[in-house]
């Protein structure tokens, strides 16, 4: 397995897991955007407890200021063991970065990443991309997401005050760190900007792995990585309560969570 590095997100390549099986992943997802929407229709919701739902823009079309030019098929996973089990190259995942940060393995195993969603994009392709993005710039609230992108680009990083593309490479998974890792790693590991960008010529589909903790599972930035010349930055809080502020608003949630210096 192999970790292209950039600043704040990373690109496994050499993963083990098989070619066909992800290019017939992809073939499906595609497959159901293709659909006529008559058929997609049954599963169209805006409640945001519906375990398996089709929606479009963000969290809540009616009451979001702006919209963006995405349809979302989000699977829970839930109970994890009619689905699938925690996808082993997560785990792996996760594994290296408690190598990278000192922490023992397994770490971040159990409730810290027992839960897993699944959510397809599709971007359409649009006509003017000057008017709308894909998706705003934002963090992801969970832990660590792994995203299979495609041949389409689109997904782009903020680093160092800059926008900068991440190239699609065939069969690698980008890996997102989530605000989750920033409060347990005390900072150590900065949560990824990123936002999509819209295409006039393709369409684009992408699906995207959410490592989540248990929603009862209770945050805080890891012992080892505290002492008194590294005081913790972040209060221990649950992870609904986390979520639940990041769905009403994902821009102050995390100064929610800091602690005063
Ligand atoms: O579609 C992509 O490339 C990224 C999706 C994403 O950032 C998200 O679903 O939070
Ligand atoms: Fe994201």
């Amino acid at each position: 397995m192999v970790l292209v590095l950039f600043k704040y997100c990373k690109q496994v390549i050499n993963h083990g897991d098989s070619d066909n099986l992800i290019d017939d992943s992809m073939s499906i997802f595609k497959e159901f955007f293709n659909l006529p929407a008559e058929d997609k229709a049954s599963l169209y919701s805006t409640d945001l407890n519906k375990s398996c739902r089709l929606y479009t823009s963000n969290f809540t079309y009616e009451t979001e200021e702006v919209h963006f030019w995405r349809d979302i098929l989000r699977h829970p996973c839930h109970p994890l063991q009619d689905h699938v089990q925690i996808w082993p190259l997560s785990l792996k995942i996760l594994d290296l970065i408690c190598e990278g940060l000192g922490l023992e393995q397994g770490y971040l195993g159990d409730e810290l990443s027992n839960g897993q969603m699944l959510s397809v994009n599709h971007y359409p392709r649009c006509p003017d991309p000057s008017l709308t993005l894909g998706l705003p710039k934002h963090c992801d609230p969970n832990l660590i997401t792994v995203v299979l992108q495609g041949d389409v680009g689109g997904l782009q990083v903020y680093k160092d005050g800059q926008w900068v593309g991440v190239e699609p490479l065939p069969h690698a998974f980008v890996v997102n760190i989530g605000y989750q890792l920033q409060i347990i790693s005390n900072g150590k590991l900065r949560g990824a900007e990123h936002r999509v960008m819209t295409n006039p010529r393709q369409a684009r589909t992408t699906a995207a792995t959410f490592i989540n903790p248990s929603p009862d599972c209770v945050i805080h930035p890891a012992e080892a990585l505290v002492n008194s010349s590294n005081p913790p930055l972040y209060k221990a809080f649950k992870y609904v309560d986390f979520f639940g502020f990041y769905t009403s608003d994902p821009k102050t949630v995390l100064n929610l969570h800091k602690l005063q210096a």
